[in-house]
């Protein structure tokens, strides 16, 4: 079942990382002396970022050398022409020693690129790093600089820990800029219910994120079903897993509102041909052209995707949370695979962080209304009982119908504790523990045309980051993000919680790292200080990682509680308020703009 080749989707290649070794460029000992130590600096970082680092569609990540050290403005061309040539979408410069700054510096502004100086003294790539900074700065093209704690000698062949974690932070976070970078979002349907942020702004994804919106209109669902447009092996197949493995939940409909057995039995087959569909639509599907549908065999190209739903669809046909969720999750009927990204209700913007999420961490993402904030004194009003551990300063009700991943349920495991991970690390019992963790019950009045929402409960204990992208008019995008972990709650507790809302949709229970202070003085002020009705939320304490991201989009970051040793900015970030970095950030990202404008 597991795919053992991973497949990358999308048109393109992936993005690969130049690597630039750096020399100083004068003959007749001093080049000589260097060329060797520059390249194997070179090698190394090449060698230890292809060991660590995997694009999300589980292809490894490519190193490619310049052909020579690159001691001046000539091989400094000929390098960007062989990356050119190779597909690179990042760059990391490399050196021990001085060499010459506007002679040798990337000066691709689209690039992301980070310079890394050897912490030495026999040769000072410290002094090039500094220089070739303030060149940068200069210059207005960000680059983020990297510079060891610890002296090490000039054959030392080893990275130290400080710099392996900046060498990746840096590198993952760039290549989730190379990998978006002509992509498209596809809204299937448009405004979900009067949410602006399902208006696709295009100026923020073609600006900020370099990538193209798309639009279909919800009726080329129905044009496809009555067309029989998809592949109907694949649709008996999916049908069949989806009958064996999704266990029908609750019915909480009074006995007037609830389907008849043969309009579910109808239902079921239309969730799963939606799934198909909206894959397609997606990605595209070469089955279809042997149907005859070569148009429609090419697909979007669509790395991120938001299905409106409500109402203009579920007023009349199932909703779209089987769909949703389904390719939100790591697997479906053909194994175990990456997630798709899907937003529910076509939140762009939610989409917009699942897919920093995703390409962040190469694992599933959850989406979710940030529905309710528990007091420790409204829990203990309504149930009775005092909130302890983890969750005593009260919990955040995170619940949506629709496409928080099944992975969500916390049925994966990393040295035995609860955890959402790249599919190529998931086993078949992880799926099916997922599977049986969860119940798929008719959905409730809101979806007057029926369908199925997932219930499930999160397994607490996970180290989460939720984020979330708003736009404000004159300001333009902000990036909100919140590390802390999913807790768990009594269960008496949890189902009086949970019936109070919807019994019918699925649970996180989420707790964020307080700090004490601003927006993170208590699990309140989280709450409120969220800047709209949904989340995205990510396994593991990444909020580093979007920072950097961030900042190489140029979206300043509004609210975080990420300790100061992850934040990890281009340098000239520090020029704009080194004692004041929140603020910094927005004048360096007003100041130098979106990526691609
Ligand atoms: C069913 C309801 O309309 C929900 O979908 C609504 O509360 C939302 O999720 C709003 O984002
Ligand atoms: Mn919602």
């Amino acid at each position: 079942m597991k795919q053992e080749q991973p497949v990358n989707k999308l048109n393109g290649s992936m993005p690969a990382i130049g690597i630039r070794p750096i020399v100083d460029g004068r003959r007749g000992g001093i080049r000589e002396s260097l060329e060797e130590v520059t390249m194997n600096m070179a090698r190394v970082c090449a060698d230890f970022l292809q060991r660590n680092l995997r694009h999300s569609n589980g292809l490894p990540v490519e190193c490619v050398i310049a052909d020579t050290c690159i001691g001046g403005a000539a091989e400094a061309a000929r390098t960007a022409e062989k990356f050119a040539r190779a597909g690179v979408g990042v760059t990391i410069s490399v050196t021990p020693s001085w060499c010459y700054p506007t002679e040798t510096i990337d000066t691709d502004p689209l690039m992301p690129k980070a310079i890394w100086g050897f912490n030495g003294t026999e040769r000072p790539g410290a002094v090039y790093l500094a220089a070739a900074l303030s060149a940068h700065n200069q210059k207005g093209i960000p680059a983020f600089g990297i510079y060891g704690r610890d002296v090490q000698d000039i054959g030392d062949t080893a990275i130290t820990e400080d710099v392996q974690r900046k060498l990746l932070q840096f590198a993952k976070a760039g290549l989730a800029v190379a990998t978006m970078r002509g992509k498209s979002y596809l809204s299937m349907g448009s405004v979900s219910m009067g949410i602006a942020s399902c208006i696709a702004d295009e100026s923020f994804f073609q600006d900020y994120l370099g990538m193209r919106n798309e639009y279909v209109d919800m009726s080329e669902f129905i044009r496809r079903m009555e067309r029989d447009i998809y592949d109907k092996e694949e649709f008996e197949r999916a049908l069949a897993w989806t009958k064996r493995h999704c266990k029908e939940g609750a019915e909480v409909n009074p006995p007037h509102l609830q389907r008849t057995a043969e309009q579910k039995e109808r239902d079921w087959e239309t969730v799963v041909k939606m799934t198909l569909i909206a894959r397609d639509l997606m990605i595209g599907n070469p089955k279809l052209e042997a149907l005859g549908y070569g148009e429609e065999a090419l697909g979007h190209n669509a790395i991120a995707a938001g299905f409106q739903g409500q109402r203009a669809w579920t007023d009349h046909f199932p909703n779209g949370d089987f769909m949703e969720a389904i390719l939100s999750s790591s697997f479906d009927w053909n194994g175990i695979r990456e997630p798709y990204v899907v937003a529910t209700e076509n939140d762009t913007l939610n989409a917009a962080a699942m897919l920093f999420g995703h390409l962040l961490t190469d694992a599933a993402q959850i989406f979710a209304d940030v529905r309710t904030y528990w007091s420790p004194e409204a829990v203990k009003r309504v149930t009775g009982v005092e909130l302890t551990g983890r969750a005593k300063n009260g919990i955040i009700h995170l619940i949506n119908s629709g496409p928080a991943a099944l992975d969500a349920t916390g049925q994966m495991t990393i040295g035995g504790e609860p955890a959402m991970k790249p599919f190529w690390d998931i086993t078949e019992a992880e799926v099916k523990q997922c599977l049986e963790a969860t119940r798929w019950c008719p959905a409730v009045d809101f979806f007057r045309g029926g369908g199925f929402s997932t219930d499930f409960l999160t397994r607490g204990g996970m180290p989460v980051t939720m984020a979330r992208i708003n736009i404000v008019k004159g300001l333009g995008p902000v990036l909100q993000l919140a590390e802390g972990y999913t807790a768990d709650i009594p269960e008496e507790v949890h189902r009086v919680l949970d019936e109070r809302s919807n019994p019918t949709w699925p649970t996180t229970w989420f707790v964020p790292n307080l700090t004490g202070e601003g927006a993170f003085k208590d699990v309140y002020s989280v709450m409120n200080n969220w800047g709209s009705n949904h989340g995205a939320v990510s396994y593991g304490h990444v909020g580093g990682d979007f920072i950097t991201l961030a900042s190489m989009l140029r979206i300043p970051v509004c609210m975080h509680n990420v300790p100061e040793e992850r934040v990890f900015r281009p340098s000239a970030w520090t020029a704009f308020g080194a004692m004041e970095p929140a603020g910094a950030d927005f004048r360096a990202c007003a100041n130098f703009g979106p990526l691609y404008r």
